[in-house]
């Protein structure tokens, strides 16, 4: 095994993957920041909490080291010099617009160790929790019901967004929305002080402060030539070409095949309705399979970025990647449409793909589930009734630092 960030494929055997422990947080939802906080429901904390652990166990149970965002941002953060900045432009980025207010959480916050730091930050601030704020500016004088200074992180247990490890690199990514923006910065850190998670010489493909939105359930590493990236709701084609540009010059990769899938909330990211599962076995939700259309980057011989609209199938194409004689779409829910949107919404092609031809998966997609299994796919499920209310599967639920090359 490689040591660090290595990972060239979506399917190679995983050794090491960065989850968050779904925490305090989610009970910041209530159902008025419903929309602004990305969530249509409340996952019940004590149920959530067992659904996930049982997912990290599953994954150690087949030899994955299993590391959380909490204690890995926790070890970035041993120099007082480094907590003191991470916890300022935390600050800087949580729309905190009174001096008095900034202080006050400031040094609050900056009093806890590391850990408990990081925990607070991602549960959120409330304003209960700052008993005495001196009034320094006219923004100190105004008070609304929102019981919050600094949001809650309720969609941070989705670790596949932020960021992702592509080859011996990784993306900090530019999030679409607003309230997954500070997310990223935990992982930020982690890679610029944590050397347990991103030894010396790892690469750096994105950036925080790159303007352009990309989120990591739109990347997907098919082999060591080609990344596939969805151009969606979340992921932006300025953020696709500047992805590209950087790992072409830089990397192995060859080609950036970008997917242009319908912008919709349902579909969020390309891993909703497409994930690999074996060498040559794809998940694929029937309703993208017709407005598809795809594109290649790659560079020309001038070093350019090279752009090309392509015509051929999906099937074909990826038969050409992957240099295979034919690929197997599997149909979400299979035949029936009510099947497909159900399994569909409650993440029925998320598939976590641990070893080829191994997949976890949540067992309430039972549909979908039974077909990979007649596919020959070993699926492993995990329960869900909770942790689904949040819109993402195991695949969403996972970001793996460190694949078995295939
Ligand atoms: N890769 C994924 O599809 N992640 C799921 C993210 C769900 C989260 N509530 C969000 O809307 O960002």
């Amino acid at each position: 095994m490689y040591p660090g960030i290595h990972n060239y494929s979506e399917i190679g055997k995983l050794n090491k993957v960065l989850l968050h422990r779904i925490g305090p947080e989610v009970e910041g939802l209530v159902p008025d920041n419903f929309a602004r906080l990305l969530f249509d429901d409340i996952p019940y904390l004590k149920v959530a909490q067992q659904e996930h652990d049982r997912f990290a166990e599953v994954l150690r149970e087949n030899g994955v080291e299993v590391v959380y965002y909490v204690d890995e941002t926790a070890k970035a953060l041993q120099e007082q010099s480094v907590k003191e900045e991470f916890l300022n432009k935390m600050l800087d980025e949580s729309d905190l617009f009174s001096e008095g207010v900034r202080e006050a959480i400031y040094d609050y916050l900056i009093a806890m160790p590391a850990k408990q730091m990081v925990e607070k930050i991602i549960a959120g601030v409330k304003k209960d929790d700052i008993p005495k704020v001196e009034t320094k500016s006219l923004a100190d004088f105004i008070t609304s019901a929102y019981p919050f200074y600094m949001d809650p992180m309720p969609n941070l247990y989705f670790t596949r967004d932020p960021g992702a490890c592509v080859g011996n690199g990784l993306n900090v990514h530019h999030m679409s929305t607003a309230t997954r923006r500070r997310e990223c910065l935990l992982l930020r850190y982690m890679f610029m002080h944590n050397k347990d998670f991103a030894p010396e010489g790892s690469q750096l493909w994105y950036d925080y402060d790159d303007p352009f939105s990309i989120e990591g359930g739109d990347v997907l590493v098919l082999n060591s030539e080609t990344v596939a990236i969805g151009l969606s709701q979340r992921t932006s084609a300025a953020g696709i070409e500047r992805f590209a540009e950087n790992i072409l010059h830089k990397s192995t990769f060859k080609r950036v095949l970008v997917l242009d899938i319908p912008k919709s909330r349902a579909f969020m990211h390309l891993d909703t309705v497409f994930t690999m599962v074996d060498y040559d076995k794809f998940t694929i939700h029937p309703e993208i399979e017709g407005p598809l259309r795809l594109f290649e980057i790659t560079l020309g011989m001038d070093g350019k970025p090279h752009f090309e609209s392509l015509t051929d199938s999906l099937q074909n194409i990826l038969k050409k990647v992957l240099k295979l004689p034919a690929v197997d779409l599997i149909r979400c829910g299979g035949n029936d449409p009510m099947a497909a949107q159900r399994e569909q919404w409650n993440d029925g092609s998320n598939t976590l793909c641990i070893a080829p031809g191994t997949v976890v998966t949540y067992e309430r997609n039972y549909v979908t589930n039974d077909l990979l299994d007649k596919k020959g796919i070993k699926v492993l499920t995990i329960p869900s009734a909770e942790l689904s209310r949040g819109r993402g599967g195991p695949r969403c639920m996972s970001c793996p630092v460190n694949r078995d090359d295939l």
